[in-house]
């Protein structure tokens, strides 16, 4: 393997315990304990695993968790009633909705009912339009913890060409604003791109956000590009079981990369670790104070 391997499970560590100093210190010197609300909505094996491994970190953190599982016919009404009272509830500095939500509740409406300061998830319409405007606002917790490593990784992102493929509303779009915001050159390649293997091949940093097992392969990649992994796949193991992939094939392209990150242990746990960092921020700017540094886009 030619590749550096970007370590998120270390990296998120890192970011942890910074939310952990920054969490002390809060409760010390004012008070104040943030607070994360998750709400599931129904029976989903993959969203508990991850509800429940949000849960964890947060308490781990020094915060307050409160999980909210709702039974797959609540009402949106229901839903939306309990959103309100997380809104006005001053322990509350963080709230985030599973996606996705059974179908008879509509998301867009239930994203909307969010608080905006407390949309720890960064996807109510009103943050979405702070970011593409340049202005301080929640930031999606994937495409953050990808652009820390990013940044991590090469200082200074001024001018490289990115390629982002996928352009969902919860990781390419805001990733590639996010991306142009540190002055890369950004593509977003979706279904309907022609000649995707060439478009890659112009990039200096790849994400790939796609939900297709292995389908980026060293064929795609100029020698030398960084390319960050966020699908999550679940497959079916020769001889039995199930295992976690992402949409990179990870063996092939990491012979050609010049960094690469591993599913899982890559931008996962960085997901789990800036939630945590945006309820911190989230609680600061609802108190007035300090927000910490390097935790936020
Ligand atoms: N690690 C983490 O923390 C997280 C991981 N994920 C994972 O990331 C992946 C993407 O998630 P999400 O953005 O929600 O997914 P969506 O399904 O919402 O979006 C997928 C995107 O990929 C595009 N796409 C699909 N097929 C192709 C193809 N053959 N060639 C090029 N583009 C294609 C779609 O294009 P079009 O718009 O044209 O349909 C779409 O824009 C999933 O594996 C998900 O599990 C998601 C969130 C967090
Ligand atoms: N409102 C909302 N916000 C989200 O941020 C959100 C969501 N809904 N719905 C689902 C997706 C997916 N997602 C992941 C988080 C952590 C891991 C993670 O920690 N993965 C581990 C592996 C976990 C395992 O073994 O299953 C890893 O990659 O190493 C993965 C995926 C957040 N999402
Ligand atoms: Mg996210």
């Amino acid at each position: 393997m030619a590749a550096k391997l970007i370590d998120g499970k270390a990296f998120a560590a890192s970011v942890r315990e910074r939310v952990g100093e920054h969490v002390s210190r809060l409760v010390k010197e004012h008070g104040i304990q943030p607070g994360l609300a998750v709400v599931l909505v129904g029976e989903n094996p993959a969203s508990e695993v991850y509800v429940r491994s949000k849960g964890k970190a947060t308490k781990e953190a020094g915060m307050k968790s409160v999980e909210h599982k709702l039974d797959e016919k609540t009402s949106e009404a229901d839903l939306l009633s309990l959103i309100d009272e997380l809104n006005r509830d001053e322990t509350i500095h963080g709230i985030l909705v599973q996606l996705p939500v059974p179908d008879h509740i509509d998301a867009e409406k239930v994203l909307a009912a969010i608080d905006p300061a407390k949309d720890v998830d960064g996807f109510h319409i009103s943050n979405v339009g702070l970011l593409g405007t340049g202005q301080k606002s929640m930031v999606p917790c994937t495409p953050l913890g990808c652009l820390m490593m990013l940044r991590d990784h090469h200082g200074s992102l001024s001018g490289m060409e990115a390629v982002v493929i996928g352009r969902s509303n919860i990781v390419g779009k805001p990733m590639a604003q996010l991306l142009l915001k540190d002055s890369c050159t950004v593509t977003i390649a979706h279904s309907r791109t022609k000649d995707l293997p060439g478009v890659v091949r112009r990039a200096d940093i790849v994400v790939a956000a796609v939900g297709r097992p292995n389908m980026v392969t060293a064929d795609w990649i100029k020698p030398g590009t960084t390319v960050i992994d966020v699908g999550i796949n679940r497959i079916e193991k020769e001889g039995g079981g199930t295992r976690l992939v992402g949409d990179v094939d990870f063996d092939d392209v990491s012979k050609v990369a010049g960094a690469i990150t591993p599913v899982p242990g890559g931008v996962g746990p960085m997901t789990i670790a800036c939630l945590l960092a945006n309820t911190v921020t989230a609680c600061c700017r609802a108190n007035g104070l300090a927000e910490p540094e390097g935790l936020t886009a």
